[in-house]
């Protein structure tokens, strides 16, 4: 459908030549003669995605308008044209958010060029804000899951700290115990929902990579720089940044960090001034923080300003109750992905549910309901589907390092969805370390991938030396 473009022009011959060109252009136009009319628009319920406003209309100037529309909530862009442009007019027009300031006359090439770039950024302005409200919906503090008591005391604190201001937060707890997703709760139901949230998995990256990514650069900067690049830290102003695994960040970073932090204020790589930032960290780790402290290994100042509020997120194993209510709400997740209809889950299911430990936590439990519910034929979340390790139902290859490996040293791994991607990948990095003698950086090679990345993800499958 058209996108509403909304003229306010009282000059006949302009306005029609307006409306003519537009319509022409795809908008959906709407011309106002006089404010009054559009005022009227716009409470009919009216949402131009751009206002083309001539400044001073018989029934006043449009400014006050848009000033009114603002109040309303309505977000398109607003450009204005004047023939009588006055210094303080063209100040309070910026100051309103006006997109653009325009002199009469304007060849309508120029106009409708800058009509096109405002409406750009309006559909892209809307677009954040419906992504922004779907997310609050979608991340209040009741989409942390699970009726224990542990979950319950998560929520309260998810739910208090959406009130209150603070510049840095740690949030602690095995992989898949919901860190991610309790970040992005304290983002979207917090102060600062309306503002971007910004994410980074810090063990991803080496570390120059991550002190570009974090921070930007200028052109120049060094080589490959050829252009300015905004870091993340900038693109979290006014939102949150959250930094995952930041445990795995080298100490000169860690020390880089924790002055912007202290400074709110930032240099990009080869800038000789800095930037104004206003941004909340959240951080988080699945190692203990203060034994790295206390090993050295991590800065005791940064984790001191970042642990002023600390949410540690409980392991499944230990309230298992929970997966009363995680089950059927992973089951409906991916019924209705899937299309399918699972509804049952029988005693036997539950038995292999409840007698499991959840070493990767509630994101293997929802990776194990995904392999069920997409291999169910009926209503019945299927027992041989689980694959629990342990459970020797389907005859694949649960545990890591037993799937079949043939004389080219290469992995059989089963495509028939017995095994979904994470449990291959863990397959693949188990071989590849036992193919090494868990030499990280040999396997690394091998796997075409960086140190870190690799270390990152032995953490994650649980595939540290000890284990395989
Ligand atoms: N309490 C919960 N209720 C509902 N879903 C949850 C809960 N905890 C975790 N999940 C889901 O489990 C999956 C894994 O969670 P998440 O990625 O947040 O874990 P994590 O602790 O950040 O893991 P990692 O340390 O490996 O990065 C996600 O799909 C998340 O939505």
């Amino acid at each position: 459908m058209a996108d509403p473009l909304l003229i306010i022009e009282d000059e006949i011959f302009l306005g029609r030549e307006m409306r003519r060109y537009f319509e022409k252009e795809g908008w959906q136009v709407f011309w106002a003669e006089r404010l009054a009319d559009a005022e009227q628009l716009l409470n009919d319920d009216l949402n131009p995605m751009v206002t083309l406003a001539d400044l001073n209309l018989p029934d006043g100037n449009s400014l006050d308008l848009l000033d009114r529309s603002r109040e309303k909530g309505l977000q398109g862009e607003w450009i204005f044209l004047t023939a009588y442009g006055s210094v303080p007019d063209s100040v309070r027009a910026l100051r309103l958010g006006a997109y653009d300031f325009l002199e009469k006359p304007c060849e309508m090439e120029r106009l409708a060029m800058v009509v096109r770039s405002a409406g750009r950024a309006a559909r892209a302005q809307r677009r954040v804000a419906d992504d922004t409200s779907q997310h609050s919906r979608r991340y209040g503090p009741s989409a942390f899951l699970g009726t224990s008591m542990a979950a319950q005391r998560v929520r309260e604190i998810l739910q208090r700290l959406a009130q209150v201001p603070y510049s840095g937060l740690i949030i602690s707890g095995e992989t898949g115990t919901g860190k991610g997703l309790a970040a992005r709760i304290l983002h979207y139901s917090g102060l600062r929902r309306e503002g971007p949230m910004v994410e980074i998995n810090c063990a991803a990256l080496p570390r120059e990579l991550l002190e570009s990514e974090l921070f930007g650069y200028e052109a120049g900067a060094f080589t490959g720089a050829t252009s300015r690049h905004r870091g993340l830290v900038e693109q979290a102003n006014g939102g949150s940044l959250f930094l995952d695994e930041i445990s795995e960040m080298d100490l000169d970073l860690q020390a880089k960090l924790l002055k912007v932090i202290e400074d709110r204020s930032l240099r990009r790589l080869g800038a000789d001034r800095s930037i104004q930032v206003d941004v909340r960290f959240l951080a988080a780790s699945n190692r203990d923080l203060d034994a790295l402290v206390a090993e050295g290994r991590f800065r005791a100042d940064l984790y001191h300003r970042l642990s002023v509020v600390r949410l540690a997120l409980p392991v499944l194993r230990d309230r298992k109750e929970d997966l009363q209510e995680l089950v059927p709400h992973f089951v409906a997740e991916f019924n209705a992905h899937a299309g399918k209809r699972v509804r049952h889950i029988s005693p036997a299911v539950w038995a292999a549910l409840e007698g499991y430990d959840w070493p990767g936590n509630v994101r293997e439990l929802r990776n194990v309901v995904e392999r069920g519910v997409l291999f169910s034929e009926g209503e019945d979340l299927p027992l041989e589907w689980l694959q629990l390790p342990g459970m020797s139902a389907a005859g694949h290859c649960p545990a890591p390092g037993s799937c079949p490996l043939d004389d080219r040293q290469q992995i059989i791994l089963p495509i028939d969805g017995s095994m979904d991607l994470d449990s291959m990948e863990r397959e693949i990095l188990a071989r590849v370390l036992q193919s090494t003698d868990h030499n990280v950086t040999q396997a690394a090679r091998i796997l075409g991938t960086t140190r870190e990345t690799l270390r990152y993800r032995i953490r994650k499958y649980g595939l540290a030396n000890e284990e395989l």
